[in-house]
């Protein structure tokens, strides 16, 4: 099967932030591929080249070298087919909830009446029926991430790139955003690209974890099959035997990037 997103042997090497003269390969001959339909999260060690990844994927960065293709097509500039949601509010503060949702429709110049009428149904879907007047400040962190999520899913992208977008909520609102996220996905299967810290959260949300080492250099250091029953309500998933079993396998492998992770973080404080 073509896969909705391959990326293959890409690096990528910037200028050092410490030290202008020299170069620091964030990634190297990194392939990662993501099947239609399919939910895979990349977790590694703060740093390690997560974001750049995603980046690449979007087609937000240029790799030094490697090629990506969407759907067996090579990827130029910007990647049209797939939705993203930062850890970061990108809302626009001056346009209310509905306003914000339908924001993508408008730029696509999707009649007034039509989109909005989206936007309604989208609201519905997110749980903030009713909320469609107020602005991004008069909404709690988990709604306005309700939002960010209605408004990259009203375009129906046919990919999700998802850079830890609930990290900054409290564990609760977390844990409703990622089984909303879930119910989401199983009703409209998308690739998805998910990136996170929390080993807990990727496991209970996927199809696949890949782990990635600590940086330089960062590359997959091991790839694991998530053979837990769907549907899953992430709070009661982490009970599962098999859900334990998977932890200790996967944690086995991250322990030490983690470590050497957190070391280099250290220097460079
Ligand atoms: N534009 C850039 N110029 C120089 N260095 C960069 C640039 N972008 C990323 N890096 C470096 O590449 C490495 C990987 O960064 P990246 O943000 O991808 O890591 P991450 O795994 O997403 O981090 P975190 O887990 O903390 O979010 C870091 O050492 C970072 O400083």
């Amino acid at each position: 099967m073509t896969p909705a997103l391959a990326l293959d042997s890409i690096t990528c090497t910037f200028v050092s932030k410490e030290d202008r003269t020299q170069r620091y390969t964030a990634v190297a001959d990194t392939t990662l591929h993501i099947a239609p339909g399919e939910f895979v999260s990349v977790v590694g060690p703060t740093g390690c080249g997560k974001s750049t990844l995603l980046n690449v994927g979007a087609g937000l960065l240029a790799p030094s070298s490697g090629s990506i293709k969407v759907f067996g097509e090579p990827l130029e500039g910007i990647n049209r087919r797939a939705g993203y949601m930062f850890q970061a509010e990108a809302l626009m503060p001056w346009r209310s909830a509905l306003q914000n949702v339908i924001a993508g429709l408008q730029f696509r110049g999707i009649d007034a009446a039509s989109a909005r009428r989206q936007g309604e149904e989208w609201l519905a879907r997110v749980g903030l029926q009713g909320f469609g007047d107020r602005y991004p400040h008069q909404l709690s962190g988990g709604m306005r991430k309700r939002v960010a999520l209605a408004q990259t899913l009203i375009l129906d992208p046919d990919i999700m790139l998802m850079d830890e977008p609930f990290s900054a909520l409290d564990v609760q609102t977390r844990q409703l955003m990622e089984n909303e996220v879930l119910d989401l996905w199983s009703a409209k299967k998308k690739a998805v690209l998910f990136i996170t810290h929390d080993l807990d959260e990727a496991i209970a949300m996927s199809d696949r974890v890949v782990v990635l080492s600590a940086g330089p250099q960062t590359h997959p250091i091991g790839e694991f099959h998530i053979d837990l029953p769907r549907p899953r309500d992430v709070a009661e998933i982490r009970m599962h035997p098999r859900f334990v079993e998977l932890h200790a396998q996967i944690w086995n492998v991250l322990r030490e990037e983690v470590l050497k992770g957190y070391q280099q973080q250290k220097t460079k404080a």
